[in-house]
């Protein structure tokens, strides 16, 4: 099911939350919605669900052409995750995950010895075979989010929201789900949105990445594209680590940190290198970094391999030359 934003905005009260938000979201694809807090990422995705509306007349969704602008929630065929959206304590991941069956109306619910089949099934889906008489506080976190998600799907849904799904999760955790919410995703081929303020999760994650910022969108593309060529200063400054040089009444220049090369002062360049001198090193794991300050006050981040540090066998103080691709800003 594609997904057509049409020129959406959204006011509360004076306070404008989207303007002029339009955005193709293609069938089966996995698309983020990433920015700041604040930006309206919530906003959007509630819209889209039919959980909020936009202003009186101002923007058209279509779900496979159809336009579902006066379409409310129930009729959406959407299914949810959120952040903090608790599980029934008192009911079993079963009965959780049933939730969304039992209360249709009598003509549309399914038999209980097919909701009963159909719960099965999405415990198998999400992985979650053998825990089905838990109680939700009888799971790990990553366990609980899937449980809510296997909920979320119950009613085969032809889109899945999702806010922040992985939020209130640790770190370790929420890479695990992160990797099988992927592969997930691959097999059941259900266009999903998704919220995040994360750029890794959105980097990772996403075919497509909707980069927002104060009620607009400031860039869509594919990952690479928006890491490798980001429109706007705030693009390249939020997608990750960046250095920021900008020299007394010039345009500020950017270059991450993998895109410096360090090499030995003897080697320095005039026409292509400056000269440098390290600050601070640290290296854990097969990746170095390094910082190093320019002769005019900048400190730039580096990142280097181990093995190109171990060569270089650089302590504090050292000089070194530095050869940098610089961007503008676009
Ligand atoms: N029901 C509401 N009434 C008034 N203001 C609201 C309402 N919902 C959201 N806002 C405001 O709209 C703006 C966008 O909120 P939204 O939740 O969409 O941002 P977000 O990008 O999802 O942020 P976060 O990452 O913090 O969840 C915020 O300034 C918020 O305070």
């Amino acid at each position: 099911m594609s997904i057509s934003i049409h020129s959406i905005h959204k006011h509360f009260g004076s306070y404008s939350a989207l303007e002029d938000i339009s955005l193709e979201i293609p069938n089966g694809s996995l698309t983020a919605l990433l920015g700041p807090s604040g930006s309206g990422k919530t906003t959007l995705l509630r819209i889209v669900a039919g959980l909020e509306f936009p202003d009186e007349g101002a923007g058209i969704i279509r779900f496979h052409g159809q336009n579902v602008s006066n379409i409310p929630v129930v009729k959406r065929g959407v299914g949810f995750v959120f952040q903090h959206y608790a599980l029934f304590r008192h009911m079993t991941v079963a009965q959780n995950i049933a939730f969304g069956l039992t209360v249709l109306p009598k003509k549309h619910r399914p038999s209980r010895g097919e909701i009963r089949s159909r719960v099965n099934e999405l415990l198998d889906l999400v992985k979650l075979e053998g825990l089905a008489k838990r109680r939700p506080d009888q799971l790990s976190g990553g366990q609980r989010q899937r449980v809510a998600l296997a909920r979320a799907l119950a009613i085969r849904p032809k889109v899945l929201l999702l806010d922040e799904p992985f939020g209130a999760l640790d770190a370790q955790v929420r890479k695990e789900l992160r990797r099988w919410l992927r592969q997930f995703h691959d097999e059941i081929g259900l266009t999903t949105l998704f919220v995040t303020h994360d750029q890794e999760e959105a980097l990772e994650l996403a075919d497509q990445v909707v980069v927002m910022r104060n009620a607009r969108i400031e860039q869509v593309g594919k990952p690479q594209d928006v890491y490798d060529h980001p429109r706007s200063p705030f693009v390249y400054e939020f997608l990750g680590n960046v250095n920021k040089v900008q020299r007394h009444g010039s345009e500020p220049q950017y270059v991450r940190p993998h895109e410096i090369e360090v090499l030995f002062a003897a080697e320095y360049e005039p026409a292509t290198d400056q000269l440098a001198r390290v600050t601070h090193l640290f290296s854990a794991g097969p990746v170095a970094s390094l910082t190093v300050r320019l002769p005019d006050g900048y400190f730039l981040d580096v990142q280097l391999s181990r093995k190109q540090l171990d060569e270089l066998a650089l302590g504090i103080g050292d000089e070194v030359a530095v050869r940098m691709r610089i961007h503008g800003a676009a």
